[in-house]
């Protein structure tokens, strides 16, 4: 059984893997059949950093939906943190997504009213985590993205980057073994993107997290370790990047230094990080029948039912 490496501690018991074998999805629209993806196979092993690019239309969000366990295939097996989809139920198929998963998507689904370190701990109230706790963790987390001085901001007193560092900090903080993340730097400046990007690949390499990354950015993909090219639903190729590209932080474990650069220096508020974002694209819906963005709300902490949760009170959030 595949298991991944746990942040600051001991190597953890959950299967970090995710296996696809000979994967379909078919979208009835109007009594018409839609193959999005005609037998995709491919495994996500713990540690992976993996770009999924393709042209408009090739699969890519579905196949996420699918590797994220927010949406079931209509052929073949899939195996998420070695359990099988098909063989859950729904609840079950919600609390493996929470224990193995983290998402974080283009235009961030923070909630508005909600402080960043309540944002945070929102995965944290799926696992059962107690309030104190919670926020703990989640400041911790914080402190780790760079924004240990954020605490008490609410999205819209905080800049784009800080914003996505937010999303990522609330992706991570349950310790997933799979780390999805759909343009993550789609809605950010070049400067401000790059940063966010490297932030990724530190805790990539730091923690052991996997990273799946859709992108339709030539330069962004060409960082990753391993490059999947979805067309026409299908796989047309999965290669490793070719050797000294790709991989920057991986390279940086190996040597030893990622866990010292965990931190931006500067605590990630000083230079491109605090430069405001291009307009959010408004998110495409993400009911059971589409693989569209979730809807807004909290993005990376997904409950029960697939989708977004919103807690009873947005001011008062997760983790007071
Ligand atoms: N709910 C749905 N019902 C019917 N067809 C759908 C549905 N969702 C997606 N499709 C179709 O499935 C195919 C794959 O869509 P998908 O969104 O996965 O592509 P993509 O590679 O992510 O595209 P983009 O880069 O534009 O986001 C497309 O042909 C799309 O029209």
């Amino acid at each position: 059984m595949a298991t991944a490496p746990s942040r600051g501690g001991p190597v953890s018991a959950v299967p970090a893997a995710i296996e696809a074998t000979d994967v379909s999805r078919t979208y009835q629209l109007d009594g018409v059949s839609v193959p999005a993806l005609r037998g995709v196979s491919l495994t996500v092993a713990p540690g992976d950093y993996v770009a999924l690019v393709g042209p408009s239309g090739s699969g890519k969000s579905t196949l996420m939906h699918l590797l994220g366990g927010l949406d079931r295939p209509t052929g073949g097996r899939l195996v998420i943190g070695g359990r099988e989809v098909a063989a859950l139920s729904a609840a079950e198929l919600a609390d493996l997504r929470n224990r193995t998963i983290g998402f974080v998507f283009q235009a961030f689904h923070l909630l508005p009213r909600t402080s960043a370190v309540d944002n945070v701990a929102l995965p944290l109230v799926y696992r059962g985590v107690g309030a104190r706790q919670r926020r703990a963790r989640a400041a911790a987390m914080l402190d780790r993205v760079g924004l240990g001085h954020r605490l008490n901001h609410r999205p819209n007193q905080l800049s784009g980057g800080e914003q996505q560092r937010v999303a990522i900090a609330r992706a991570l903080v349950a310790d997933p073994a799979v780390l999805l993340a759909d343009e993550p730097t789609g809605n950010l400046d070049s400067a401000t993107g790059a940063a966010v990007l490297e932030l990724l690949e530190r805790l990539n390499a730091s923690s052991g997290v996997a990273l799946v990354l859709v992108t339709h950015d030539h330069e962004v993909a060409a960082r990753a370790r391993r490059r999947i090219a979805m067309r026409d639903g299908v796989v047309a190729s999965d290669s490793a990047a070719p050797a000294g590209e790709g991989g920057t932080g991986r390279r940086a474990a190996a040597d030893g230094r990622a866990e010292l650069h965990d931190r931006p220096p500067s605590g990630g508020v000083d230079g491109p990080d605090t430069l405001v974002p291009a307009p959010s694209a408004e998110p495409r819906s993400a009911s059971g029948s589409g693989p569209g963005h979730p809807p807004g709300g909290s993005g990376g902490a997904i409950g029960a039912t697939g989708r977004l949760p919103r807690p009873p009170d947005d001011r008062a959030g997760a983790g007071s």
